[in-house]
C-alpha cells in the first residue's frame, strides 16, 4: 500500500510531504525534487508570487546516499516568503497589538467567489478567510510535486514508465489535435510559454493571456498527461474503487480548480457509434496491439499497456482583478469581492501538477501489482508478469 500526505499553508514556514510504501533503492535527490519544483513555477501568466518566492527542498527522512531505504519518505519545502508572514501566519499566539498594524493581517470578510472562502468559514467557524484561503491555496501542489517526483523515479526505474503532461487548451485557444508529446519533448515543452506542443496555438495562448490581464480577467484552460511504458493490468475491473480509471479521476479532481477529467476520447467516445469508438485489437510482431488510442490506455478499470491518456479541465483563477459581487460578511452590506494579487492563469503548472498526481496513483498501482522491498525486486516481479503473460 502507498499512502501520502502533505500538511503546510500557503504564507506558513514549509509545506511538509510524507510518502510511505515505496520499496528500497529508488534513486531520488534534493534536485530531482527542486528540478520537479522549478517545472510547476513555469507558465506565462502567473503573478508576481511565482518570481520573488523560491522552494527550498530539504529531504528529512527516508533517503539516504540518493536512494529510499523502504521508510517514509519526508520532504520539507520551505517558503522563503516566511519572514514577512512570521507574525500574521505564527503557530503561537500573538499579542493583537502587535498584528493591528500588520496591513496583511486585515481581515478577509469579502470571500472571493469560486474559492474556498465562503464555504470554508462556515464550515469551520471563521469570521474571515485567512484561516481558510492558507489551505486551500495551490501552494500545497508544490508538496504533491515534490511527492510526485518520487514516484515518477520509481515507475521508471521499476517498469521503466515515463510521464509527460501539455497544455491543450487555454482560454477557450484550442491546441491542433492528434499529436501526444513523449519523454523527450519534455525539454521543449517546458521551454515553451505555456507548455504547448504547438508554436501558433501557443502564441494564440500567450495573446489571449494578455488580453485577460489588461481586461482585469483570469483564465482556465485544459492539460493532458500522458504516460508512455506501462504494462498492462495495473488496476482492476472487480470493483469500482480498484478501477484505475475512477482513481486517476479521484487524483486529478482532487487538485485546486480542476472541475473536469476526461480518459482518452472520454466525452466523445459518448457521441461515436460503437464501431468507431473502441481500440481494435490486431497481432504484430510485438505482440497484441490496439489500432487506435480511444480509449486512453484504459479498459475495464485496467492498463491495456498501450499509452494512457487523461485530461483536466481548469475552471478560471477565482481572484479576479475585476473583482466579482460578494457579500461583506462583518457587515451583511454587498461588496467587491477581495483581490490582493494573484495569477491571470496557471493552466500550464497545473500540467506539472497533474503529472504529480498521475505519477502517485501508478506507482500506488505498480506496488499493488508487483509489490517489491526492493526496486530490484519490484522489476522482476514485472518483467516476470511480462513473461508469463499468455496473450501480449
Ligand atoms: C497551480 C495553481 C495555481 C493557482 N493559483 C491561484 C491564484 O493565484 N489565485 C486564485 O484565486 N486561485 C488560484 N488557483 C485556484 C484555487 O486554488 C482554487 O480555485 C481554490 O482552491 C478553490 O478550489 P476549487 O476551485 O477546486 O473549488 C490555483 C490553482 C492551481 C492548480
Ligand atoms: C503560491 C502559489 O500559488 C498561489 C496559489 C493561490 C491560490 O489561491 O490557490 C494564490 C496565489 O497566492 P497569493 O494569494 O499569496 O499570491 C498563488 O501564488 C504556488 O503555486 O506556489
Amino acid at each position: 500500500m502507498l499512502r501520502w500526505l502533505t500538511a503546510g499553508e500557503s504564507h506558513g514556514p514549509s509545506l511538509v510531504a510524507i510518502l510511505e510504501g515505496l520499496p528500497a533503492h529508488v534513486r531520488i535527490t534534493t534536485a530531482d525534487i527542486s528540478d520537479a519544483l522549478a517545472r510547476r513555477r513555469l507558465g506565462y501568466g502567473r503573478g508576481a508570487r511565482m518570481k520573488f518566492e523560491a522552494d527550498e527542498v530539504t529531504i528529512v527522512g527516508g533517503v539516504r546516499h540518493g536512494e529510499t531505504m523502504g521508510g517514509p519518505v519526508a520532504i520539507q519545502v520551505g517558503n522563503t516568503e516566511w519572514p514577512k508572514w512570521e507574525k500574521v501566519m505564527s503557530a503561537d499566539p500573538v499579542d493583537p497589538a502587535e498584528l493591528d498594524v500588520l496591513a496583511r493581517n486585515a481581515a478577509l470578510t469579502r470571500p472571493r467567489p469560486g474559492h474556498a472562502d465562503l464555504a470554508g468559514m462556515q464550515k469551520y467557524d471563521f469570521d474571515e478567510a485567512r484561516p481558510i484561503l492558507e489551505r486551500a491555496s495551490a501552494r500545497e501542489t508544490a508538496a504533491r510535486v515534490a511527492l510526485g517526483r518520487v514516484a515518477a523515479h520509481f515507475l521508471f526505474q521499476s517498469v521503466g514508465a515515463e510521464i509527460v503532461s501539455h497544455v491543450v487548451e487555454l482560454g477557450g485557444v484550442p491546441a491542433p489535435g492528434g499529436s501526444l508529446p513523449d519523454p523527450a519533448d519534455v525539454d521543449r515543452l517546458d521551454a515553451d510559454p505555456v507548455r504547448c506542443l504547438d508554436p501558433e496555438a501557443s502564441a494564440a495562448m500567450v495573446e489571449r493571456i494578455d488580453q485577460a490581464h489588461k481586461d482585469g480577467d483570469t483564465l482556465g484552460g485544459v492539460v493532458e498527461v500522458v504516460v508512455h511504458g506501462l504494462p498492462p493490468g495495473l488496476g482492476s475491473h472487480v470493483h469500482w474503487d480498484r478501477r484505475l480509471d475512477s482513481r486517476l479521476a479521484g487524483a486529478l479532481m482532487g487538485i485546486q480548480a480542476i472541475k473536469g477529467v476526461e480518459v482518452g476520447d472520454g466525452f466523445a467516445t459518448a457521441a461515436t457509434p460503437g464501431s468507431l469508438a473502441h481500440d481494435e485489437i490486431v497481432p504484430t510482431a510485438e505482440g497484441l496491439r490496439r489500432t487506435s488510442g480511444r480509449s486512453g490506455g484504459t479498459e475495464g478499470g485496467m492498463t491495456t499497456g498501450e499509452i494512457l491518456r487523461v485530461r483536466a479541465a481548469m475552471k478560471p483563477i477565482a481572484t479576479v482583478p475585476r473583482a466579482l459581487r460578494t457579500v461583506d460578511v462583518a457587515t451583511g452590506e454587498e461588496a467587491l469581492a477581495h483581490h490582493q494579487r494573484s495569477d491571470v492563469c496557471a493552466v500550464p503548472a497545473a500540467g506539472i501538477v497533474a503529472e504529480a498526481m498521475v505519477a502517485l496513483v501508478l506507482a500506488e498501482a505498480v506496488v499493488e501489482k508487483f509489490g517489491g522491498d526492493s526496486v530490484r525486486e519490484t522489476r522482476r516481479n514485472a518483467e516476470s508478469y511480462l513473461d508469463t503473460l499468455r496473450f501480449r
